[in-house]
This record gives C-alpha cells, structure tokens and sequence, in this order.
C-alpha cells in the first residue's frame, strides 16, 4: 500500500481522493439549490477526472434541495418529514449532478447508503464492489446517505462520518471536507480575533480549539461531525483537508488553504473501523469489575459470568455498548445474542450454560473478533 500523502502538495497528483460537500455550501441565501455553486464543484471535479484522476463525491444537499419545491418553508424537524423531503430532493440533486458532469463529458452514478450497509460485513463488501466497479468504468460516484429509509436509531444525519468511512472503504488517498468556512478556526469563526488553524498533526493539536455542533441553519453537525470524519481518516491514515467549497480547486492543487490534518494511525480492518464509528449502539450491556478488566486489559472475550446487567431491546448481531457499573463505555461490539437471552444468561457461569443448553462451547456474549475500543467519539 502507498505510504499516506505527506503534506498538501501531494495532494494535486493524488490518484484517488474523496471529496464531500456540505449543504450549506450547495444551497443560496434563499435556501434553494445554489447551481453556480454546484457547477463550479462540478467544473473542479472534472477537471480533475479528466486528467485520469479518480473522484468519489459524496454530496449532502437532498433535504435542502426539496425545501422550495414542497413549499416547507425551512430544513424538517421531523424524520418522517426529512424522508420524505430527501426522496423528492435527492432525484433533482442527481439530475443536476448528471447535467453538469454531462457537460464536461462525464457520467455520474448515485449510491445511497445507510450505516447498516456500512456496519454488516456483506453490505460493505457490497458497497465496495460497486464503487470500484463505478470508479474502474470511469464514473464518478456520488454518494449520500440513504435518508428515505433510514431511522433515527441507526442513521449518520451527517455526511462528514459517512465520508470519513467511504474514503477508508476506498483506501482513498485524502478526504475533503468543502464547508461554507475557509477551515477550522481556533474558536467559533464568526467570533473577532478568531484565526484560522492550518495544520493539525495530532489529536493533541485540538486541545483547546473550541468547536460547535451547530450547523449552518440548512447544515447538520457543525464543526463536530467534521472533526469526527477527520479523526477516522487520519486515524486510519487517510490525511483530511477542511476548507471552502469555493476553494476546491487551490485545495485539490496543494495550495495553502483550509485545514490539513495529517494521517496519524495506519490502516484498521474494515469492520472494527465500521463497529467503532459507524452506528449508534442498540442497547447497552453492563460489566462487573472483573469484566471490565477482562474486554479492557486483558483483550478478552465478553462471558456470561460478568453481565451485571442489560439496558435496552437487541437483536442477536446488533451494535452495543459494553460498560463498566459506573457507566463508562468500555468497548462496543456486536451481540451474540439478543438483550432477552442475554438476560437470562447474565451472571451464569460458562459450566452452567454447558448444563443447561446442552452446547459443548456456548458462544461469548460478545467475542474478542467483534470488540473494539470506543475512540474519538464526543457524543
Ligand atoms: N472552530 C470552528 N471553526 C470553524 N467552523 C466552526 C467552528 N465551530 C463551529 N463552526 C461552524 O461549523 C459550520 C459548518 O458546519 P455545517 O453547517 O454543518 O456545514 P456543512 O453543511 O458543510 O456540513 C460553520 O458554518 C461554522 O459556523
Ligand atoms: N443526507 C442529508 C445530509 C444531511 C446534512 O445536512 O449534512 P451536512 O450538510 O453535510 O452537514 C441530505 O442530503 O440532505
């Protein structure tokens, strides 16, 4: 594998790079479609494209793209509403992504995702396959969140993470975050005195910079859900640019724009990248102390003997969290079985579950293979 892009300057010959869009840099003062906006992007990302270069865009923008035409006045409240919404706004984003990609010579393909599709390790697989595919037959993937089915529980709402796990999924060689901000700024940007942060090579390069989670009035997440993305990037070592959709171009040719955030991990399996970021835990399952040392230190297997107790409804193979009796999360992994067994087998020992199921080796409740440490979440 190439080693990860040392600095912005390596950006310009890149082969592959994900580049996401906000809503708030693809909707006008009136809260429609802003089409220079979206035309410009598009002109950059041909461009590029046409230099044999591979792009995936993942563009937020379906909910705000309905809201003239279904006459709502502002971005939904409610889920039923933004589905809704999303349905109609999604058709006409890609019909005006098809017409100005079309207009350079270029054809666009749509995928929709949900974070199941991103968490199950046949969805993902899936999702992969389809995108090489597009990338290999000379499209340009755009990418969103599937919002018409998607449901509060397990949704990303923003696009940020999503593409912080697309360009993993695509071993890409950067992420870019186009916002309607020129980067991350050391305190919120509209506040005096407030400077713009060019680098960032290290989780510890944030301390003290102070960030919102609200959004622009048509975007979700703010400042927050991008540090996120930049957090599973560059831990997985995949450097991220944050900077203005109206810089796209300085920044995809290296300039000395935005905010880079330089890969600090290596590359992590799929799947725990997906277990660790890509869903919101179905229930909760709490640990006795000795369990706690067990999945924490010791790296071990989640039994039956150190379940003290169960909160919330699961299904066998669904996202949880693991916690100590103090509520701290400890880890989150994928349940062997559901949260109604599970409570019948909490605090048995493992002779006890051989007696009574009959099983020569009753599963772990949680195994080893499908743990993983909870890192760099703030919600
Ligand atoms: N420290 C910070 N630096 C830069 N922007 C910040 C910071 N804290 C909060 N923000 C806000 O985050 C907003 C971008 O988030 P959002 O509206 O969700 O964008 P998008 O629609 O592109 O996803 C900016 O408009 C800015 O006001
Ligand atoms: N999937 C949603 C995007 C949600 C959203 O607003 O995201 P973002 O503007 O990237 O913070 C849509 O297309 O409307």
């Amino acid at each position: 594998m190439n080693l990860p892009l040392a600095n912005r300057a390596g950006l310009a010959s890149a082969p592959r790079v994900v580049v996401k869009v906000g809503s708030s840099s693809l909707t006008d003062a009136d809260g429609g479609l802003d089409l220079a906006a979206l035309r410009h992007l598009v002109q950059v990302l041909a461009a590029r494209r046409a230099r044999g270069q591979q792009v995936v865009l993942v563009s937020s923008g379906a909910i705000a793209a309905a809201i003239i035409p279904l006459g709502l006045g502002g971005k939904p409240r409610d889920l039923a509403t933004a589905q809704a919404a999303a349905s109609v706004g999604q058709g006409l984003l890609m019909a005006r992504y098809t017409e100005a990609f079309a207009g350079h010579g270029q054809r666009v393909g749509q995928v929709l995702l949900t974070a199941e599709d991103l968490i199950r390790r046949q969805h993902h697989v899936n999702a992969q396959r389809a995108l090489e595919r597009l990338l290999a037959l000379g499209v340009v993937p755009i990418v969103n969140e599937n919002d018409a089915v998607a449901t509060d529980e397990i949704r990303f709402g923003d696009n940020d993470r999503l593409a912080a796990l697309v360009s993993h999924l695509l071993r890409a060689d950067a992420l870019v975050l186009l916002t309607d901000v020129d980067g991350l700024y050391d305190g919120p940007p509209e506040r005096p005195g407030t400077r713009r942060i060019p680098l960032v090579t290290s989780p510890e390069g944030l301390a003290g910079v102070e960030v919102t989670g609200r959004g622009s009035a048509i975007g979700t997440g703010g400042m927050v859900t991008k540090l996120d993305a930049a957090s599973i990037a560059t831990a997985s070592g995949i450097p991220t640019i944050l900077t203005a959709a109206g810089d796209v171009a300085a920044a995809l040719a290296g300039d000395d724009v935005g905010t880079w955030f330089a890969a600090t991990g290596r590359r992590k399996s799929t799947r725990r990248l997906w277990l660790a970021h890509a869903t919101r835990s179905h229930g909760r399952v709490v640990l006795d102390d000795g369990a706690v040392r067990a999945v924490a230190q010791d790296k071990r297997s989640l039994l039956a003997a150190g379940v003290a107790d169960v909160e919330g409804e699961f299904e066998a193979g669904d996202p949880v969290e693991l916690v100590g009796t103090d509520g701290q999360v400890v880890a989150r992994g994928l349940v062997a079985y559901s949260s109604a067994e599970v409570r019948a087998m909490k605090g048995k020992t493992s002779a006890r579950l051989r007696a009574e199921s009959g099983q020569d080796h009753p599963r772990p409740v949680v195994h080893r293979d499908d743990l993983v440490e909870v890192v760099g979440r703030r919600r």
